[in-house]
This record gives structure tokens, C-alpha cells and sequence, in this order.
């Protein structure tokens, strides 16, 4: 797999790279953004460095919460990296939304893998970011042409998982699918129930098909019930009260009543806060808690 290096900022006390990377999952060029924390550059972090992945939201790139989420601060505070993947597959040959919208297709791949033509050759996202991407930034990171710096980072086993909207869901849907990998979940306004509301229906249909029982596999609200509570494991989520896609296209609520009778009762916080909307002023605004969260989980405090 060849990586590229397209840019290095410096941000912090680290630097934001901007990369791109040749993909078998999406079979296209997938844009990625890195932080690499001050413990990268100067050696003082304990051991390697742990790994958040941040998934966006629909219509981004990997530039919406690297350049408006502040993750950048956090991270120097408690010694991980961040990953900012894409939101799906890009390029002219790329199929998108026949109805020109922005919540399908480009921009808005919802982290599953598609079955139905002539989305399955490209849409390929769950396979992208809970697989190929971990162990393609390993095999980078273990490389000649790695980012220069002294430290060492663990893409692969002590890394935790976060996101925003439909990036919330992906966040979700992967943790709960995936409790080997991520030590911890966190998410910002998710889409959490995909299989009653526009956004999750209108996507599901396109990338899996009318048969809803394949949309099971991914539903939040289904993987709670199904999937049986893992010692040590969290769910911290924040939805803002003045959300202006909560009462439709969020649901919180309907979560909300599943989560108590479920093996993940007590493990799972869902917090409203007073006024906030969807926008990334709210989520900013919590990152510093989320990011506690996962540095715990993490073993970095
Ligand atoms: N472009 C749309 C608005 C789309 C939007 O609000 N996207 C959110 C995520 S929504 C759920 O996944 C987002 O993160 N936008 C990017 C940002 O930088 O804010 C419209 O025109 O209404």
C-alpha cells in the first residue's frame, strides 16, 4: 500500500499531516489526517502511543473536525494520536446519490459495506476503517518512509474510537461489532437509530438493500440487545438540546428507552446538554470530557 504525505502542519504542540493512501477495500486514493502529538517529537511519552479515530459526519473530509473539533490540545495533554479518515470513497469514477443529495454517496458513506450495485465496489467503509486502515498506518508507521519523530504509534491494539452524526453511528456500530479492538467508544450527537429515520433509511436502502433484516447487523439498537456486555467496556455519548436533527433524524430517545433493559445498562451514558445544537461548536465543546474518557480507557491517566 503507498502512502503519501501531502502535508505537515504544525498544530500544538505536534503536527496535523494530511496523507493519502491507495485503498483495496474502497479501490480508490482515501484521503486520511494524522495527529501526532508532542510525544512523537520529543520522545516523552510512556511507551507507544495510543490511538483515537475520529469519524465524521456527512457532507466532511478529513478536514471538519481536524481544523474545528480542538482534538489537537487534548491530545498533547494525555499522549495519543488522532485519526481523521474520510467519509467515503472519492474520484470521478466513484458513484454517488442519483438524487444529488449530501446524505449519500460521497460524502456520506455510513461506515458499512455495501452489497447493492453499484455502491458495493467502492463502499466499502466498514471494511476501510475497522481493518485496511489500522494495519495499512501499522505497516506505514513500520516503514522507511514513516513520519519523521522519536516515538512510536499503535494504530492496531490500544486505540479507542469516537465520532459525530453519522460518524457517531460508525463510531457506534464499529465498537459494538469490534469490542476486541477499541478499549472505548465515545460519540457526539449519533445518528442511533439508522433503521427509523430518514438519514440511516435512506443510506441503508441504497447500500444494503429493501431487506431490513441486512440492516440489523449494523443497528445500534439491535447491537445493544445482541451483543453481550464486555467487562471494563463504555459508551459515553452528548447530544445537544437545541439540535436541530435531533427530534427527527437522531432519535436519542428511542435509544434512550432500549439502553436500560439491555446487558449494557450501566455502560452506556447518553448526557443532554442545555442549548447546544449539532454544529462543532458543541462539539468542541466536549471534546476535553471525551477525551478524558478514552485517555483512561487508554491506560494514559
Ligand atoms: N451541508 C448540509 C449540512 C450537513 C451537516 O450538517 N453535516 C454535519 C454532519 S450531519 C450528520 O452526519 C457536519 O459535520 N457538517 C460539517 C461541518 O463542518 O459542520 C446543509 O447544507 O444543510
Amino acid at each position: 500500500m503507498s502512502f503519501k504525505i501531502k502535508e505537515e502542519i504544525r498544530s500544538a504542540g505536534g503536527k496535523l499531516l494530511k496523507v493519502i493512501h491507495t485503498s483495496k477495500a474502497t479501490g480508490t486514493p482515501m484521503d486520511v489526517n494524522l495527529y501526532l502529538p508532542k510525544q512523537y517529537y520529543d520522545g516523552s511519552g510512556k511507551g507507544k502511543i495510543p490511538s483515537l479515530y475520529f469519524l465524521s459526519g456527512l457532507t466532511c473530509t478529513p478536514n471538519n473536525a481536524s481544523e474545528k473539533a480542538f482534538w489537537q490540545r487534548e491530545a498533547d495533554k494525555y499522549g495519543f494520536a488522532m485519526v481523521f479518515p474520510d467519509t467515503s470513497p472519492r474520484g470521478p469514477d466513484v458513484p454517488t446519490d442519483p438524487q444529488g443529495g449530501w446524505d449519500f454517496g460521497v460524502g456520506a458513506g455510513f461506515y458499512v459495506n455495501a452489497t447493492q450495485p453499484p455502491y458495493n465496489t467502492n463502499f466499502n467503509m466498514y471494511q476501510y476503517v475497522h481493518s485496511e486502515l489500522p494495519t495499512a498506518l501499522t505497516e506505514f508507521f513500520n516503514s522507511g518512509t514513516r513520519p519523521t519523530g522519536v516515538g512510536s504509534v499503535d494504530f492496531l491494539e490500544n486505540i479507542s474510537i469516537t465520532g459525530h452524526s453519522m460518524g457517531g453511528f460508525g463510531a457506534v456500530a464499529g465498537f459494538l461489532k469490534n469490542l476486541n479492538k477499541y478499549k472505548s467508544c465515545s460519540a457526539f450527537a449519533p445518528i442511533i437509530d439508522p433503521t427509523t429515520t430518514p438519514w440511516g433509511i435512506k443510506a441503508f436502502t441504497g447500500y444494503l438493500g429493501e431487506d431490513k433484516s441486512a440492516w440489523k447487523q449494523y443497528d445500534p439498537c439491535e447491537l445493544i440487545n445482541n451483543v453481550p456486555y464486555v467487562p471494563g467496556k463504555e459508551i459515553l455519548i452528548h447530544y445537544g438540546t437545541n439540535d436541530q436533527w435531533k427530534e427527527l433524524y437522531l432519535k436519542p430517545e428511542n435509544f434512550m428507552k432500549l439502553v436500560p433493559q439491555s446487558p449494557w445498562a450501566k455502560h452506556i451514558n447518553v448526557k443532554m446538554v442545555e442549548g447546544f445544537d449539532h454544529s462543532y461548536y458543541f462539539v468542541s465543546t466536549f471534546v476535553p470530557e471525551h477525551a478524558e474518557f478514552h485517555a483512561k480507557h487508554l491506560g494514559l491517566i
